[in-house]
């Protein structure tokens, strides 16, 4: 990479850096974040400098691109045989555990996808005419993508009645008692599900002694799904329902402008509401999408009788010198996406936390048997950093995700995972994945490991590196 994009990579690690650094000084993530989303200059600097750098300098020194990848991975599971190769295998660990689906299997959708691209700075997934991308990023670089916090995001109830929703937020942290007091009659579905275990230990209910489970950080912040192997435990599936909790109360303070986001009901018209500017674009295969405020600047004119479509890729020539007029998003609609895609996000994101509070939200708004591709940079060989990527796939087990694909590229490993139909099958694995790695001797910077955090928790590599001498690709 010529001087110019070495600069540019400079300017971009440097905020990750910051970010991680100021974690591990102060360990106070909502206050850095929060600080962190006003720092206008900060993340328009970024946020040039990215675009830049994706679009003019890592094309040449890369044989295959992370967008290239993702959108290959994607094509796999819904055109190639990847999705029906998953429903049969996840049949059959089914059938051997004598489980039962939540969810039917999912067929190859006969419609365009609906892709989130969460992160997406500069909407690098617009040009495929087989996908309608929703982009959204901090501090969007050009007018396409929708300016959001994923961490702060509300999720709408599911609109296909025939969805169950698993809130995994939920499994420790309401009682059925408090669960009845909160949500009535939506409580009536709660199914009791008890699940066997390979080393025959039961997890049953969980609130016989009357206490709230798992869940305790050394700080006190309660945690979601908090249940050791063998622990008992109890999850509730509610029918029609997404349980709204509060986004990510324990990773990040709402801000004023979330408190005043709007959750549409099913009558409501859609939510898209164009700028003075804009002109919808192409019809959409449903009227369902993620609702959009407009920014303070603009002021919405007449609603649409359309989502928006994919839109235009900017040329390489543009240099997005300011912030464009954008589209500000606070709700996004649950169980509707075919695809979420996080490429190079979980590393900006300061706290192993945060990092899977992202990776809940996706299990939300995907629907069941819907993928999550992850995108990580690590130019290092394939097994330098295997172990923290063995965790992923456990933290993500436990969320109710199942791995598809994973592959190690040259300055990239390449994850897809997908929301499971089963959810007590995905609890199986992690208690197996995770003697897995209990059984590993792990040496050096990875020791310090705590297992029992991984539930809560995603590691980067970056977050063991003392010296902060990262291994993302120049
Ligand atoms: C390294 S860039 C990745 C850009 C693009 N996805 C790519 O692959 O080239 C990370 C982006 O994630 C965005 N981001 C970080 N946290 C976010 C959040 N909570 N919600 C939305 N966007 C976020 C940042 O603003 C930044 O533009």
């Amino acid at each position: 990479m010529n001087a110019e994009g070495k600069r540019l990579a400079h300017i971009v690690k440097r905020t990750h850096k910051r970010l991680r650094r100021k974690y591990k000084e102060e360990r106070d993530e909502q206050t850095i974040w929060t600080e962190h989303i006003t720092r206008e200059e900060e993340l328009q600097c970024y946020s040039n400098s990215m675009v830049t750098l994706a679009t003019q300098h890592w094309p040449s020194q890369q044989v295959m691109s992370q967008v290239d990848w993702c959108y290959q991975a994607v094509c796999q599971y819904y055109q190639g045989d990847r999705l029906s190769q998953a429903n049969e295998k996840e049949a059959r660990k089914m059938s051997h555990l004598n489980l039962s689906p939540l969810y039917t299997s999912p067929q190859r959708p006969s419609t365009i996808l609906q892709v989130l691209d969460v992160g997406s700075c500069y909407n690098p997934f617009s040009n495929y005419p087989d996908w309608c991308v929703t982009a959204i990023d901090l501090y969007p670089a050009n007018k396409s993508v929708k300016k959001g916090d994923f961490l702060n995001i509300t999720i709408t109830e599911p609109h296909n009645k025939h969805l169950y929703y698993i809130d995994p937020e939920n499994i420790s942290t309401v009682t059925p008692e408090d669960g009845e007091k909160k949500m009535g009659s939506e409580f009536e579905n709660v199914k009791k599900m008890g699940i066997g275990f390979e080393d025959e230990k039961k997890m049953g209910s969980g609130f016989e002694d009357g206490k709230k489970m798992g869940g305790g950080f050394e700080d006190g912040k309660k945690m979601g799904g908090g249940f050791e192997d063998g622990e008992k435990m109890e999850y509730k599936i509610v029918e029609n329902s997404v349980i709204p909790t509060e986004p990510n109360i324990r990773s990040v303070l709402p801000t004023k402008q979330n408190i005043a986001s709007e959750i549409p009901t099913k009558t409501e018209q859609p939510s898209v509401l164009p700028t003075k500017t804009e002109q919808p674009s192409e019809l959409p295969t449903t009227t369902e999408g993620p609702s959009v405020l407009p920014t303070k600047t603009e002021q919405p004119s007449e609603l649409p009788t359309t989502i928006e479509g994919p839109s235009v890729l900017p040329t390489k020539t543009e240099q997005p010198s300011e912030l464009p007029t954008c589209q500000e998003i606070r709700t996004l609609p649950g169980s509707f996406y075919d695809v979420v895609i996080f490429s190079l996000l979980l590393e900006y994101l300061p706290s192993p936390s945060q990092r899977l509070a992202c990776c809940r939200n996706a299990y939300r708004v995907l629907k069941p048997g819907g993928i999550l591709a992850l995108i990580t940079p690590d130019s290092k060989h394939q097994n330098a950093n295997a172990h923290v990527y063995k965790l992923w796939r456990l933290s993500l087990s436990y969320l109710g995700f199942s791995r598809v694909k994973y592959q190690k590229c040259a300055h990239f490993h390449g994850l897809v995972f997908r929301k499971a139909l089963c959810f007590e099958a995905c609890l199986h694995d992690a208690a197996r994945l995770m003697q897995d790695v209990k059984g590993v001797q792990v040496k050096g910077k990875f020791a310090r490991i705590d297992y029992d955090k991984v539930k809560y928790e995603m590691y980067i590599p970056q977050d063991f590196n003392e010296d902060e001498s990262d291994s993302e690709k120049e």
